[in-house]
């Protein structure tokens, strides 16, 4: 039986839960996973479930039919297949360590995504891309050329038709533009525990400050340098005794676990853009059963 996610976002208000809930067990749907959340502050309703179609639905007659509860409470509504998987354009600079975790996870059926492209201003990674059999493209990043560089990096997105671009470690600021152009679509892992610590070399001003605790932050990305909204993050200890190289190899393993937390909540319809906050529903039963056991 094919299992849906529908996910949905609505000012709150009455009745909502049962106007969703009823037309699904109408359809001869069986709810599998339900996570809501009503934002008192701002008004909104977030929901997203998981059913399975009972009497073998398809998705168009599922959307077709819901079209009057969307329009009754003025929803933003999505119904997609939960075996559909997302392109993925993942973006790198010269710390590879977010990237390969992220194509360990791939191949292990961890990440159920399709990754159509690596995009690098450096060389370093190209053999460890095109041994995954995933195109590789440099390219090269200058003062000069910014809006040359990221005009190739926009059409190798809309080639492949990506629905994510994932900068792990990609050390190049992104124009306004592309940032409002794909607005919720782009992932960054930060290497300090935001909002401390903005822009370059986070490690050695941390160092500088003397913290105990270095952290990662993933985030969508925004015109705002790391100030885009938090998706996941967490921390590692520290000592008096550890220098700021210290900490890069202590960060690679927070950096690389953030990220990833951030990607699977994506790709799997979790994440709800709230202002300048993110909704973060926890994973379904059965999300992590891809991993094909080694
Ligand atoms: N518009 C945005 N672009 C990027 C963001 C973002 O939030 N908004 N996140 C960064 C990643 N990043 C920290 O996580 C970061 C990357 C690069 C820099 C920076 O100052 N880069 C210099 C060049 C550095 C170099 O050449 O090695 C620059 O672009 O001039 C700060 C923070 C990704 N992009």
């Amino acid at each position: 039986m094919k299992s849906y996610v529908l996910t949905v976002t609505c000012k709150s208000t009455r009745g909502i839960v049962a106007a969703i809930t009823g037309y699904l067990a109408e359809k001869g749907c069986y709810i599998t996973d339900s996570s809501q959340f009503d934002d008192l502050q701002t008004g909104l309703f977030f929901m997203r479930l998981t059913f399975i179609s009972q009497e073998g639905a398809k998705i168009e007659e599922l959307r077709e039919g819901f079209a009057p509860v969307v329009k009754r409470f003025d929803m933003t509504c999505e119904i997609r297949d939960s075996e559909e998987r997302m392109k993925v354009v993942l973006m790198v600079s010269r710390f590879g360590h977010c990237l390969n975790d992220l194509l360990y996870r791939w191949k292990i059926g961890a990440l159920p995504i399709d990754i159509v492209a690596v995009i690098s201003n450096h060389f370093d990674y190209q053999k460890v891309v095109v041994n995954h059999d995933i195109p590789f493209h440099h390219i090269k990043v200058t003062k000069d050329n910014k809006p040359q560089a990221e005009a190739r990096m926009l059409e190798i997105v809309e080639q492949t038709d990506a629905d994510l671009v994932v900068l792990a470690r990609y050390m190049q600021v992104l124009s306004d533009q592309l940032c409002k152009k794909m607005s919720g679509r782009i992932i960054n892992i930060h290497h300090s525990f935001l909002p401390s610590f903005k822009g370059a070399n986070p490690y050695k001003q941390a160092y500088e400050r003397g913290v105990k605790l270095i952290g990662a932050t993933a985030h969508y990305v925004t015109e705002d340098l790391d100030e885009g909204p938090i998706i996941e993050q967490d921390i590692a200890r520290i000592t008096h005794a550890q220098s700021a190289e210290d900490y890069v190899s202590i960060g690679r393993d927070v950096e690389s676990q953030v990220l990833a937390r951030a990607v699977h909540a994506h790709i799997h319809h979790r994440c709800f853009i709230n202002g300048n906050r993110v909704v973060v529903f926890p994973a379904s039963p059965g999300s992590y059963a891809s991993e094909r056991m080694g």
